[in-house]
């Protein structure tokens, strides 16, 4: 059954130099026990995208057009008193900065406590219990419960805000960047735990990352995003042996592969669009090796493939592009041209 479905969504923030259309007609869904990567450099949209979900986008932000079901539910349609009892319980967001959300004053154990009781009928001492199970769940030992915050590593600050996102078995789970202040092998651990934890009772989840490296360790789907639009969309392993939009290829370039050959990363030259103005055509063109001149006149319309989608003039011509975008000289600056 399909969990989260977007149709047609659209966000806009108004600024002082216009409006900023940061999210534009974006279709996706998710079902049970899926674990959604959406990834794209800085400023496509992502996090403006997710918030939209749990009713967080910031007051400047608005979702112009689409509706969102959860459930069979539209989002959009809720009170933000209805919203408000959803997030957490249903829908737990784990973000980048939340490890300083965590009290200074209080023992981490009274602030689980405190949370879990907040949201469901239970008695302290079995709220205690749970917060011990979530602990060890999460690779921490029981006896850090009655620690403060200061006490604690980064590392165990965020592991200890993952035990609290997870207390409820939440439906689904969306982690903003989770792990990205943390070392790499404490990122992968933490990753591991959160997938078997929801693989314990069939929970989804959508991981915002920038990084491919961990879509391709933790993710089952993929959502390449640009400049605000979806380019991309499938199964992480097929996206990965056979990306199709020449923006999933170059990003592919970008990071180290965790299996197979050890190639030299190569970087996508050029900066995203600015969203501020209206964009005509392929928004990745400026930046694309392969922009012909029907990219700066028309959108390219949807190729649907097996188990996923993407956007490009010349979907045609993937094979030969996928060779191409192999190699450093490519994405040389002066091979794109302007
Ligand atoms: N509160 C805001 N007011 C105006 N514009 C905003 C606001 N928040 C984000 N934007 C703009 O919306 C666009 C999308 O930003 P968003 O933060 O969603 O991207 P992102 O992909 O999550 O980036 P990052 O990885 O850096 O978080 C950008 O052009 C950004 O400048």
């Amino acid at each position: 059954m399909k969990l989260l479905e977007l149709n047609n969504v659209s966000i806009d923030y108004k600024t002082i130099e216009g409006n900023i259309r940061a999210v534009d007609k974006i279709c996706l869904s998710i079902e049970d026990g899926e674990i959604l990567g959406l990834v794209g450099e800085s400023g496509c949209g992502k996090t403006t995208l997710i918030k939209s979900i749990i009713g967080l986008l910031p007051q400047n932000g608005t979702v112009a057009e689409g509706e969102i079901f959860f459930e069979n539910e539209n989002l959009l349609k809720l009170t933000k008193d209805e919203m408000r009892k959803k997030r957490w319980k249903d829908i737990s967001m784990i973000t980048q900065s939340a490890m300083n959300s965590l009290n200074p004053v209080y023992k981490i154990s009274w602030q689980i406590v405190e949370a879990i009781q907040a949201h469901k009928e239970i008695s302290k001492e079995d709220a205690y219990k749970r917060a011990e199970e979530l602990f060890e769940l999460v690779g921490l030992e029981k006896g850090r419960l009655n620690d403060y915050p200061h006490q604690y590593s980064g590392g165990m600050k965020q592991r200890a805000i993952i035990a609290m996102a997870l207390a409820l078995n939440p439906k689904i789970i969306i982690a903003d960047e989770p792990t990205t202040a943390l070392d790499v092998i404490v990122q992968s651990q933490i990753l591991e735990r959160i997938n078997k934890l929801l693989e314990n009772y069939q929970g989804s989840m959508i991981l915002v990352t920038h990084d491919m490296s961990v879509i391709a360790q933790t993710c089952t789907k993929v959502a390449v995003m640009y400049g605000g639009k979806i380019v991309e969309y499938g199964e992480v392993n097929q996206v990965f042996k056979e990306p199709n939009h020449p923006y999933t290829m170059g990003l592919k370039n970008a990071f180290p592969s965790l299996v197979g050959e050890k190639n030299d990363l190569i970087s996508i030259p050029g900066i995203p669009p600015n969203l501020l103005n209206e964009i005509k055509g392929c928004r990745f063109k400026d930046r694309c090796p392969f922009s012909i001149e029907k990219c700066s006149q028309e959108n390219p319309k949807k190729t649907n493939i097996e188990e996923g989608f993407f956007y490009c003039h010349r979907e045609e011509e993937r094979e030969k592009l996928r060779v191409l975008a192999s190699k450093q000289e490519t994405w040389l600056q002066e091979n794109i041209k302007e």
